[in-house]
């Protein structure tokens, strides 16, 4: 089982300092979707340098024009982009199909989809390497969270790997874990903390104990 590190409300150097913080016990940096507007691609390529033993994931949430926006993400340095789970099986071929030329991966971010087992099996067809549930920042702000979801696709997906997003705390990782995901993505669970290292390390810990 991965972990993720989300970082979303970072400038660069914010997310260098970071990153240094937790780098021994992360699997992936993620570049999300705010820094990219704030910072552009300029801040996949940075992260990616400063912390080339890392994977980096840019999350796009790609919605349409895949194979341009994952080429684009490629050359910045991304190992992995997010499309979503809601757009066309068209944009999603497109950006499985970049993504092998540029011997990258395709996270599909399940985020407002409705019929998730029927998607999640059609998604899995198109051939995409994770497949991922995530409760946003506004469905958090109401109590949801994704965990009921993760055994859904847990059920429904045979052959890219599953994920987590949206909201996980030290606290509720343990459920998670026994779910068994193949990536935990932790955003504010790890940079909302005073002591993030130590919060990262708890967390990997965890992860390697299996709850
Ligand atoms: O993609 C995101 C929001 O759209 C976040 O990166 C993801 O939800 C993880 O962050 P957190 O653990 O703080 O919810």
């Amino acid at each position: 089982m991965e972990l993720q590190l989300a970082l979303d409300l970072v400038d660069i150097p914010q997310a260098k300092q970071l990153v240094k913080e937790v780098e021994a016990y992360i699997d992936i940096v993620e570049i999300g979707t705010p820094v990219v507007i704030n910072e552009g691609l300029r801040a996949v390529k940075e992260i990616k340098e400063a912390f080339p033993h890392l994977r980096v994931l840019a999350d796009l949430k790609v919605m349409d024009a895949a194979g341009y926006e994952v080429m684009k993400a490629s050359e910045a340095g991304a190992d992995i982009v997010t499309v979503l789970g809601a757009s066309e099986d068209m944009t999603i071929k497109g950006a499985v199909e970049e993504a092998r030329k540029q011997g990258k991966q395709i996270l599909v971010d399940m985020i407002a989809v409705k019929d998730l087992a029927g998607r999640a099996r059609e998604v899995d067809a198109l051939g995409v390497d994770y497949i991922c549930v995530h409760t946003g920042y506004d469905l958090q702000a109401v109590g949801q969270n994704s965990f009921a979801d993760l055994l859904t696709i847990k059920s429904a997906v045979k052959h890219a790997k599953t994920a987590i997003a949206g909201g996980i705390k030290l606290s509720t990782l343990p459920e998670v874990i026994k779910a068994n995901p193949d990536l935990v993505i932790v955003g504010g669970g790890i940079t909302g903390q005073a002591d993030k290292q130590a919060a990262a390390a708890e967390m990997r810990q965890l992860i390697e104990q299996g709850a």
